[in-house]
């Protein structure tokens, strides 16, 4: 394509050189110059009429086009002629069609430099970058209903099946699109249901086929660019989008009567007007009226279309700011105030604020749906659900309500792997019905039952998934039957303190104190597994300081009673240490010396020689139980006989790592030398069995949570404290001077009293980046300045072990009276008779952290207080939820229905939580207990589910979690 004087490659070389250099934003401008502006100068170069275009054209060329200024200035000298004056000198009636928005044929110049900012039109101001360009990013959001309508109308040209009547085509209003459409697919799917139901009991291989993991292709009507639409927001599959929930439900009445500042509220109307505003240079405003009738009373909501009942017009101001100079473009501004359209019915909801007229309210944080469905007013009046979806990569919530539509209509009537009996024994929807429930429901109580059906599914196959891979673990049918008769009857699973093994009963005789009812509980829970042919997994939760490390103490006894090893793994040194010298100051009481176990410990930092011979002692058998850090994984650690490891503080180690004992199988080989000396023998008949495994966690979770996420291990919970604990005082206070004032007074007081203290700092030394943080070892010195005649002494974890061990050994006996430390002492530490602490800039600590730096103090029969300083007002306000309670099952209780499950668990430990995409773990608890049971069912009937392929085949699918460890 040639021009003239000037070839059209001349040309596009001068605009991309000019895209290149000329603009300030180059790197745009370069992408549209390149895709956009070169075919549309070709475009223009053929319009011989524009005799001035030719003449300017003649003109630059004889500038020649050789050296590149020269190239440059012949580019502006084309730019800086009036554009207009080029396409259409002389000729005032292109000029006219230039101003009427209909009128651009073939070629839309005025649209070229609207969009090309350096373009000037005669003596009009330069415009925005974006304006104008609306068309583009419009057409580049899918709009379902405008493809699907075009594919309907190219059909109805072919024989398409949806094709309404002969008198095709004909103008389709998208109205009449929708309703053909609807009723064709209606019928279409009532006959395909009817076939499919028969065909379905028929073949196996029509179950697949129709099955949920369709591909969505399958759809009719869709485009192909909807399909990669689809495909790249992850929409492979009918269940992909059947999963895609509503985020609520507009319940289409919900205003009426009074309006308060503050109330969050849904309201269905007209939109009135919608404008985007450039407020600034960096500012600008999308606002959105919307006149709404509101029944005056509740009673008159029925009428509030048939205008029975008193009704008034509320309007609404729906206003949401940009910041950002790229939001002020015209473009911008017109494409979102597009979206809404004057008379369009939509759903909005929001918290309102009244304006100063009456019945005028503002939203700043709302959402507006626009209803498909909307030009029937009347839909006000039913007590309809209106489903609201989250729109999700792009694709908009009315698309996507679409799509599911068809998907559901596609959706086979018998898709359900779960069997009638149990659906009906649990008061199930079925699962196309719960599809339909959830996504179209008649009212919210059938939503409700969907909801509840699909909330069930999660929970069921997750349980379904464990049992069944524990199952699969075991190797007879006994053992399997065992294991499911084991949760079948949990409150049989315990065995009286008379059968307990004779070391055992001797070691809870030396006890100083009685066990409490929650711990005898559990340590006869405990010892019921270990009695059984099946390895235990079992998670041992209990509130800071209930005494969970004397249950877990007495089921290691138990064992070794019996002859066999025990391990006990803690997350740190100092807690080993300190277990270790507890047991031991334990069992020196201990009369009979042949009942006398052995007990080991073995950290990172025990020397090699004393380690070796420590691991020798294991492999022997010489070593009864042995108490240890992570190191008790390494494969250079054999046991002898190891029946039982603890794994205390659980979250520590990860779901994981637990499983790597299962690695440590008993062997027969070498028998422990204990065995002579033991009486009971009772269950010693099972040579090659992995280990149970006693996890313990004392961070209280929820018991939901706790199933969710340990849904392979048996729950014992310890809910009482021992006997004459008093809760820990606890004062949330600013760290203002007064606040450090009276924080050091009361914490003279305590020391007069003869109390101890820990002081918990974030951070060791001071650190540039964060001055605001108060440092362990820069405190020391001020601290013992200010408390003179009190000894102050320094723990973290940079310090050597010994050291560390030293400086609590010294906290223990009274010779330090302040301990000034990081959080270290968080886990496991136990100084009975510590009756402070203080907490510095708390604010840096979880919840969950600070209740156990908490359970710290409190341990002993003595008043305990606990200070938390926060060096901001903000963070106060969640420590006085510390303040107010020192029950960590109820601050669990109340930090997951705040947070929910993520926040609670934290980062580490809730990415170890399978998802869950309907269920709310904090309010849906109790059907997971429905769930567990029908999975029980299930696998009771069929251990390898053979029984039930459609089952067997939809766990595949969902891929439950392993957490079973290696
Ligand atoms: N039944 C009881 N009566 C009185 N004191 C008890 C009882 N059980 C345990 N204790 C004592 O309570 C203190 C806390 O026990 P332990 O260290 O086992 O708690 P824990 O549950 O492991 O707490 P943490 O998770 O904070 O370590 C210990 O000093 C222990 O000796």
């Amino acid at each position: 394509q040639s021009f003239q004087c000037m070839s059209c490659k001349q040309l596009r070389t001068v605009i991309l050189f000019q895209g290149k250099t000329g603009y300030s934003n180059p790197f745009s401008t370069k992408m549209r110059c390149c895709n956009f502006l070169p075919f549309k100068f070709s475009k223009m170069c053929y319009r011989m009429k524009h005799k001035f275009t030719d003449q300017k054209v003649v003109e630059i060329d004889q500038h020649g086009v050789k050296s590149t200024v020269k190239l440059r200035k012949k580019v502006f000298a084309l730019m800086d002629h009036n554009i207009p004056d080029l396409i259409g000198n002389g000729s005032g009636e292109m000029k006219s069609k230039m101003n009427r928005k209909d009128a651009v044929d073939d070629f839309d110049i005025s649209l070229m430099c609207r969009i090309f900012p350096s373009i000037t039109l005669g003596s009009a101001p330069q415009v925005g970058l974006y304006d104008g360009t609306t068309a583009y990013s419009e057409t580049n959001i899918i709009s379902g209903t405008k493809d699907f309508e075009q594919h309907l109308y190219d059909s109805s040209l072919t024989s398409s099946p949806l094709r309404k009547d002969d008198s095709f085509p004909c103008p389709l209003t998208p109205q009449s699109v929708s309703s053909i459409y609807e009723e064709k697919l209606d019928q279409v799917t009532r006959e395909d249901s009817q076939k499919k139901v028969g065909l379905q009991s028929q073949s196996n291989l029509t179950l697949n086929e129709l099955s949920l993991d369709t591909s969505v292709n399958c759809l009719p009507g869709l485009t192909k660019k909807q399909r990669e639409q689809l495909d790249n927001c992850g929409f492979h599959t009918l269940r992909k989008l059947l999963h895609h929930f509503p985020r609520s439900y507009a319940n289409l009445q919900n205003a009426h009567g009074n309006i308060y500042d503050g109330q969050y509220l849904m309201f269905v109307g007209e939109v009135l007007s919608s404008r985007g505003v450039r407020a600034n240079c960096s500012i600008s405003l999308l606002e959105v009226i919307v006149g709404c009738q509101i029944a005056d009373k509740e009673s008159d909501i029925e009428h509030v279309t048939d205008k029975v009942g008193k009704t008034r017009t509320v309007y609404l101001h729906l206003k949401r700011f940009f910041r950002g100079t790229r939001f002020t473009f015209k473009g911008f501004l017109n494409s979102i105030a597009n979206k809404y359209q004057v008379r369009d019915i939509a759903c909005v909801s929001g918290k309102v604020k009244t304006m100063p007229a009456k019945d005028h309210y503002e939203i700043r944080e709302f959402n507006i749906d626009v209803l498909e469905d909307g030009k029937d007013l009347s839909l006000c009046a039913k007590e309809r659900p209106y489903c609201i979806y989250p729109s999700k990569g792009g694709l908009n919530p009315t698309f996507l309500r679409d799509i599911i539509a068809r998907a559901l209509h596609a959706l086979p009537v018998i898709v359900d792997p779960i069997p009638k009996d149990i659906r009906e024994e649990f008061g199930l929807l079925s699962l196309h019905d719960a599809y339909f429930g959830i996504h179209k429901p008649k009212d919210i109580s059938e939503a409700d039952l969907a909801r509840k059906r699909l909330i069930f599914d999660e929970f069921f196959y997750l349980q379904l998934g464990q049992l069944f891979q524990m199952l699969e673990g075991l190797g007879t049918q006994v053992e399997k039957i065992g294991l499911l008769d084991k949760y079948r009857r949990p409150e049989n699973n315990t065995v009286c303190t008379k059968e307990w093994s004779c070391l055992t009963k001797k070691v809870l005789e030396l006890l100083p104190y009685t066990l409490t009812s929650g711990q005898l509980q559990a340590v006869s829970e405990i010892i019921w597994d270990l009695k059984r042919p099946v390895p235990m997994n079992r998670l041992l939760q209990g509130d800071v300081g209930c005494g969970k490390t004397i249950v877990a103490f007495l089921a290691c006894m138990e064992v070794i009673g019996s002859g066999y090893q025990a391990a006990f793994m803690v997350p740190s040194e100092l807690v080993a240490i300190q277990h270790y010298e507890h047991l031991l100051a334990l069992l020196e009481n201990l009369d009979e010396v042949k009942f006398k176990p052995t007990v080991a410990l073995l950290t990172g930092s025990i020397p090699i020689k004393q380690s070796r011979l420590i691991r020798k002692g294991i492999q022997t058998g010489e070593i009864s139980i042995v108490i240890g850090t992570h190191s008790l994984f390494a494969d250079s650690v054999e046991f002898s006989a190891l029946r039982i490891a603890v794994v205390d503080e659980q979250h520590r180690f990860g779901v994981i790592q637990r499983g790597r004992f299962n690695s440590k199988l008993f062997y027969k080989s070498s028998i422990s030398s204990l065995e002579d000396a033991i009486t009971d023998k009772s269950s010693k008949t099972d040579d090659y069995m992995a280990p149970h495994v006693l996890a313990m966690s004392a961070t209280p979770i929820p018991r939901t949570l706790a199933l969710a996420l340990y849904g392979d291990m048996s729950l014992t919970q310890i809910t009482d404290l021992p006997q004459g604990r008093i809760p820990v005082q606890t004062y949330a206070i600013e760290g203002s001077d007064k606040g450090f004032e009276d924080a050091y007074k009361m914490m003279m007081d305590e020391l007069e009293d003869g109390g101890k203290i820990y002081l918990v700092y974030p951070i060791i030394e001071l650190s540039e980046q964060l001055p605001q943080l108060r440092a362990a070892s820069a405190d020391l010195k001020v601290i013992s300045d200010r408390f003179p005649g009190y000894n102050c002494g320094l723990l973290h974890g940079r310090m050597r072990s010994e050291e560390k061990e030293e400086t609590l050994g010294k906290f223990r006996t009274g010779e330090l009276n302040i301990l000034l430390a990081t959080q270290v002492i968080e886990v496991g530490v136990d100084v009975p008779d510590a009756s402070m602490m203080v907490v510095m800039n708390s604010e840096r600590f979880g919840m969950a952290q600070l209740h156990q730096l908490r359970g710290r103090v409190g341990r002993g029969t003595r008043q305990s207080k606990c200070i938390l300083i926060s060096s901001t007002a903000s963070g106060l306000n969640r420590l006085k939820v510390l303040e107010q309670s020192s029950d960590g099952f109820h601050l669990a209780n109340m930090d997951l229905l705040l947070r929910g499950p993520g926040d609670l668990l934290g980062k580490k430990q809730s990415g170890h939580l399978p998802e869950f995409p309907i269920t709310r773990l904090e309010v849906d608890g109790n059907i997971l207990q429905d769930a567990h049971v029908a999975a029980l069912k299930i696998l009771s009937a069929s251990h390898d589910l053979e029984q039930f392929p459609a089952l067997k085949l939809e766990l595949g699918m969902r891929q439950p979690l392993c957490l079973l460890g290696d």
